[in-house]
C-alpha cells in the first residue's frame, strides 16, 4: 500500500484548519447553546480525512431549527404525526412541515418479527426507515420540479409545487447498547438525511407493559453519557443534526443503578427490616402464587418510599424543617451525606434499606416526581437541542411546572410533546374546550415541536378495517363510490395511479427522452 504524500507540516496545517473550522460551527447562531464535555482539537483528531457526508442531514436540521424557532416566535407549532409509509409522508407534505418515524410503529412494520415497543429491534431499523421516506421524499421532489420545468414559466404558477422536504424527526430509543453502538446508530441516521433524533434515558431491554412495573431509567450520568456519545458523532462528522433530549422519568417505576448521587433523592427503600423482595418473590414463585399480588403486598409491608420520607416520618416538625435546611445548602446530597445530616439532627434512627427493595432483576426502586425530571432536563439541555420529558399520562400541573422550570435556567429553550397512543385526556381532567386549544397551550410554554407519533396503529387501522369491510360487502361498486369517484372529481385531484405527475410517469418519461438525445426542457 502506498505511504500517504503529506509532509508532517501540511498535516498539522490541515489539522488547524479543521480544528479552527470546527470551532468556527461551534460558535454559530445554531450551535452557540451546546456545550461539550470535549474540544475542537480532540474532535478534529477523531476524524477522517475525507469530511463525512452530512450535507443532506445538516441542511433538514438547519431548516427544522429555523421551523421551530419561527413556531417559537410567533407562539404557535408544529402538529406532526408518526408513520413508516412514504406514500403517507406524500400526503403529510401538503399539511405537516415535518414527518416522525416513530420506533414503535418501526417495530410493528418494518421488521420480520413484530413486537410491541419494546425497543428490541435491530439498532438500524429506524435509520433504514429514515433512508426510505428520505429517498422518497427526494424523489417526490425531483419529478415535481420536472414537471414544473418542462412547463413555460407562465404556466407554472398554476401546477403543484409542496414543499416534499419535511425534515423528518426519528426515534432513537435508547442508543441500543454501549456508547459506540449509540454512535454508529447516530452516525447511521445522519447518513440517511435525518434532521432531528431523540434519545432518551430508558434502560435498554426493560419496558414491561402487562404486568404491572412500567419503566426503568439509567443513573442521570448514564444518560448524559449517551447524549454526549451523539453529540460527539455529530460533531465529528461536521453536521448540525438536532438532537431532541428526551426523558422518560416520569411514571418510571425503577431505577437501574444508584451509582450517581443526583438520583439518590429519588431512590426508594423498606423503612421497616423485612425480608429482601428477591427472597420473597422467589419463594412465592416456587409455591406457584400471584407474583404482582405479592409485590404489593411486600411492598406495604416494608414501608417503601425514600428516604427524605423515611425522615419526614420520625422526625419532629422542627428536626425536619432544620434536615431540610442543611440539605438545601447544597445541589446534590448523596444517600450517606443525608444519613449523616440526619444522625446529626434527629434523634430517632432512620431505618432506610434501598437493597431489600431491589426488584427480581436488580433494579432498585424509584420515586418519580416533576423535581427530578427537571433536573434530568436541565443537566441534558447543554448536550442537545430540544428537550422532551414523554409523560405517561397528560397532567396539566405537571406540564407546566416542567415547562416553566426547565425555561428559568435556559428561557429560549424548546420543546418537544408527544400525544402518546393511549392519552385519556377526559380523566385526567382535560373539559373539550381545553382539549380543543392544548396545542395552542403547549405551544405557549415554548413546546413547538408536537406528534401523535403512532397514528399508522389506530388511525391506520380504524381506515384500513373501515375499507375492508365496505368491500367484502359492496365489492366494486362500493369502492367506486366511496373511493374512486370522490378521489377524482376532487380538487386538485387526490394523488394516485391515475395523476402521473405523481406517480412519476413523466420524470420516466424525461429519462427515456434525455437518453434519446430530445429536448425536454426549452431553453429561454
Ligand atoms: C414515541 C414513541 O417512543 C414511539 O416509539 O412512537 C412511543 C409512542 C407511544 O407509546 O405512544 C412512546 O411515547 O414511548
Amino acid at each position: 500500500m502506498p505511504k500517504l504524500q503529506v509532509s508532517v507540516q501540511d498535516e498539522q496545517k490541515a489539522f488547524e484548519a479543521d480544528v479552527a473550522a470546527i470551532e468556527k460551527q461551534w460558535s454559530s447562531p445554531r450551535q452557540s447553546h451546546l456545550k461539550r464535555p470535549y474540544t475542537a482539537i480532540t474532535i478534529a483528531a477523531l476524524r477522517a480525512s475525507i469530511p463525512a457526508p452530512s450535507s443532506a442531514s445538516s441542511t433538514q436540521a438547519i431548516k427544522l431549527w429555523n421551523q421551530l424557532h419561527e413556531h417559537n416566535k410567533a407562539g404557535t407549532c408544529e402538529l406532526t404525526f408518526g408513520t413508516t409509509d412514504p406514500v403517507a409522508v406524500s400526503q403529510m407534505a401538503k399539511h405537516q412541515q415535518t414527518v416522525y418515524v416513530s420506533g414503535a410503529l418501526c417495530g410493528f412494520s418494518e421488521v420480520a418479527l413484530p413486537g410491541m415497543d419494546h425497543a428490541d429491534y435491530p439498532w438500524d431499523t429506524v435509520p433504514k426507515v429514515v433512508s426510505k421516506i428520505f429517498k422518497s421524499q427526494l424523489w417526490h421532489d425531483q419529478r415535481q420540479r420536472q414537471f414544473r420545468l418542462r412547463h413555460p414559466i407562465e404556466q407554472r404558477e398554476d401546477l403543484e409545487n409542496w414543499d416534499y422536504m419535511a425534515p423528518i424527526i426519528a426515534d432513537g430509543d435508547m442508543g441500543f447498547g454501549s456508547l459506540t453502538s449509540t454512535m454508529k446508530m447516530a452516525r447511521e441516521f445522519v447518513d440517511a438525511g435525518v434532521a432531528m433524533i431523540h434519545i432518551d434515558d430508558l434502560a435498554i431491554g426493560m419496558k414491561k407493559f402487562t404486568v404491572g412495573q412500567g419503566r426503568t431509567i439509567v443513573p442521570t450520568q448514564e444518560y448524559l453519557d449517551r447524549l454526549t456519545a451523539v453529540r460527539m458523532q455529530f460533531d465529528v462528522m461536521g453536521s448540525e443534526t438536532l438532537l431532541l433530549c428526551r426523558c422518560d422519568t416520569d411514571h418510571a417505576e425503577f431505577i437501574t443503578s444508584v451509582v450517581d448521587e443526583r438520583d439518590h433523592e429519588y431512590v426508594q427503600g423498606a423503612t421497616k427490616k423485612v425480608e429482601p423482595l428477591q427472597k420473597c418473590l422467589r419463594a412465592a414463585q416456587a409455591e406457584g402464587k400471584d407474583l404482582k399480588a405479592v409485590r404489593t403486598e411486600w411492598k406495604a409491608k416494608a414501608g417503601i418510599m425514600t428516604f427524605d420520607e423515611a425522615v419526614g416520618v420520625v422526625a419532629s416538625k422542627e428536626e425536619l424543617e432544620a434536615y431540610k435546611a442543611e440539605l438545601s445548602k447544597q445541589k446534590f446530597t448523596s444517600l450517606s451525606g443525608r444519613r449523616e445530616v440526619a444522625a446529626k439532627i434527629i434523634k430517632q434512627d432512620v431505618f432506610f434499606d434501598w437493597e431489600l427493595s431491589r426488584s427480581a432483576m436488580g433494579q432498585y426502586m424509584l420515586k418519580s416526581c416533576v423535581k427530578g425530571i427537571v433536573e434530568r432536563a436541565i443537566a441534558a439541555a447543554p448536550l442537545g437541542d430540544v428537550t422532551w420529558a414523554r409523560m405517561d399520562s397528560p397532567h396539566w400541573g405537571d406540564i407546566v411546572e416542567f415547562h416553566s422550570e426547565v425555561r428559568k435556567v435556559y428561557p429560549d429553550r424548546l420543546f418537544a410533546f408527544g400525544y402518546t397512543g393511549d392519552y385519556d385526556f377526559a380523566k385526567a381532567g382535560f373539559s373539550d374546550e381545553e382539549v380543543k386549544n392544548l396545542h395552542l397551550d403547549l405551544a405557549k410554554l415554548g413546546i413547538v415541536w408536537q406528534v401523535q407519533p403512532i397514528w399508522s396503529l389506530q388511525g391506520l387501522n380504524m381506515v384500513t378495517e373501515q375499507f375492508s369491510k365496505m368491500w367484502q360487502t359492496q365489492g366494486i361498486a362500493g369502492y367506486l363510490k366511496s373511493v374512486q369517484r370522490p378521489a377524482l372529481s376532487s380538487n386538485p385531484m387526490t394523488d394516485g395511479f391515475e395523476k402521473l405527475s405523481y406517480c412519476g410517469g413523466y420524470l420516466a418519461d424525461a429519462f427515456f427522452e434525455t437518453v434519446a438525445g430530445e429536448p425536454i426542457v426549452e431553453r429561454r
